[in-house]
């Protein structure tokens, strides 16, 4: 069977402008389609070994059709591998290849591979080039957009990186068949993320067809692409988060403090997960501040639970830390300004703000209230 056309997006970032591609089978395509766009580069391939496993072979063949020559750095899969270590293992993976300034580092995975590789082609020779091959859903639907990039720190997430965008995101959404369910629902927080920031439509039109999305077809393809245009919309409008684009962080601000307070241990919590436990707590606290109705919040979190997401703190396997503890973590949040706290709260669903100067006695009492222990 002849696949579909790809759905394009487009990232308006001027000079920097890039394409998003998104469909099933284009993973054979791409060789052509870096080549039209970076002519005689050569590549280094970033994955890691489940990856590798499943779709390195096909992606090889992509690039080999297109002239592209590659070496390929392969990583332990896994949230831990966005560390100083693993940095330093791609950077001198990139040197020993001896690619140049204008070659290009193609990150084949989901967001720990993006997040990581897109910073070591930030800072490699001061910046070569960088393709996002997306594999799981939350690196169809968002990380591989918009450029953030880094690792994490025993202090917090993401505390270290820099902004650095694609030249091209081509995301086959045909890889998906291979991804583990848990890693499918947590990507489905992010896409579900989109519909309660200002997409109310889009979040009850989820409500009604998340069956489809889980089961493949064309709604699955739609889905991600209404995903990838609400996102390129707001980082072409605020590219370095000086203003809307920290909405795109509803949930994160409670979310990355449960993976920093659990050891970015995959086996409890992985950065969906967090999101999704996140948007919950998000809607709630905004109803116990009284933004929002406490409907909105029993809606968010009937959702999460009906697509089997955790949507508590209690649905995280193992001890926490106590509040005071992930209070600590919050304070690290890098929307942290002169010391006062930013959330995204909500005055309903598709209504999500910047709330600045959050009181931290009400986020702590909010946190007591909420921890299971
Ligand atoms: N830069 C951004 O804007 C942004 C946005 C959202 C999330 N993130 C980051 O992304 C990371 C989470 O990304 P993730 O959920 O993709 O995690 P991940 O990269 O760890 O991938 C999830 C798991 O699925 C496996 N996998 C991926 N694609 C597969 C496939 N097609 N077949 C089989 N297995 C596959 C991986 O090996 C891994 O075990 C976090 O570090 C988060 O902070 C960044
Ligand atoms: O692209 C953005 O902007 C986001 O906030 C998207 C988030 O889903 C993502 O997890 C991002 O990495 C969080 O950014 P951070 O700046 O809070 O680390
Ligand atoms: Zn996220």
């Amino acid at each position: 069977m002849i696949d579909p056309e790809p759905v394009k997006v487009e990232v308006g970032l001027g000079d920097r402008a890039y394409d998003i591609l998104i469909g099933p089978g284009l993973l054979s395509s791409t060789g052509r389609e870096i080549a039209s766009r970076l002519p005689g580069t050569r590549a280094a391939i970033v994955t890691d070994d489940n990856v590798a496993a499943a779709h390195l072979d096909t992606l090889k063949a992509g690039l080999d059709k297109g002239g592209i020559q590659t070496a390929v750095i392969t990583l332990p899969a896994g949230e831990k591998t966005k560390s100083f270590a693993h940095l330093e293992e791609v950077v001198d993976g990139v040197l020993a290849a001896r690619l140049e300034r204008r070659d290009v580092v193609v990150a084949l995975g989901g967001g720990v591979i993006g997040d990581l590789a897109g910073f070591a082609a930030g800072i490699v020779r001061r910046g070569m080039n960088f393709v996002q091959v997306p594999t799981s859903l939350l690196a169809q639907v968002d990380s591989s957009v918009g450029g953030k990039t880094g690792i994490n720190s025993a202090r917090g997430k993401n505390l270290v990186g820099v902004f650095n965008q694609p030249k091209l995101v081509l995301a086959d959404t045909g890889v998906l068949d291979t991804l583990p369910i848990r890693e499918f629902r947590a990507g489905y927080a992010e896409l579900a993320k989109y519909g309660l920031i200002d997409r109310p439509a889009f979040f009850a039109w989820l409500e009604e067809n998340w069956q489809k999305v889980f089961a493949g077809g064309p709604e699955r393809t739609e889905a991600i692409a209404e995903a990838c245009r609400a996102k390129a919309d707001v980082v072409a409008r605020d590219e370095f988060e000086t203003g809307d684009r920290a909405l795109l962080n509803l949930g994160h601000t409670f979310g990355h403090a449960l993976e920093a307070a659990t050891n970015y241990d995959g086996a409890r919590l992985v950065h969906g997960e967090g999101v999704a436990i996140g948007m919950a707590l998000a809607h709630r606290f905004s109803s116990r501040l009284n933004l929002a109705s406490p409907d909105d919040a029993e809606r968010v979190e009937a959702h999460l639970r009906a697509v089997g997401l955790p949507w508590r703190m209690a649905d995280i396997p193992g001890d926490l830390p106590d509040a005071e503890a992930l209070l600590g973590f919050i304070t690290q949040d890098k929307k942290v300004s002169r010391g006062a706290l930013t959330f995204i709260l909500t005055r309903g669903i598709g209504q999500a703000f910047i709330a600045k100067d959050v009181p931290p006695s009400e986020v702590l009492s909010f946190l007591k209230a909420s921890h299971p222990g």
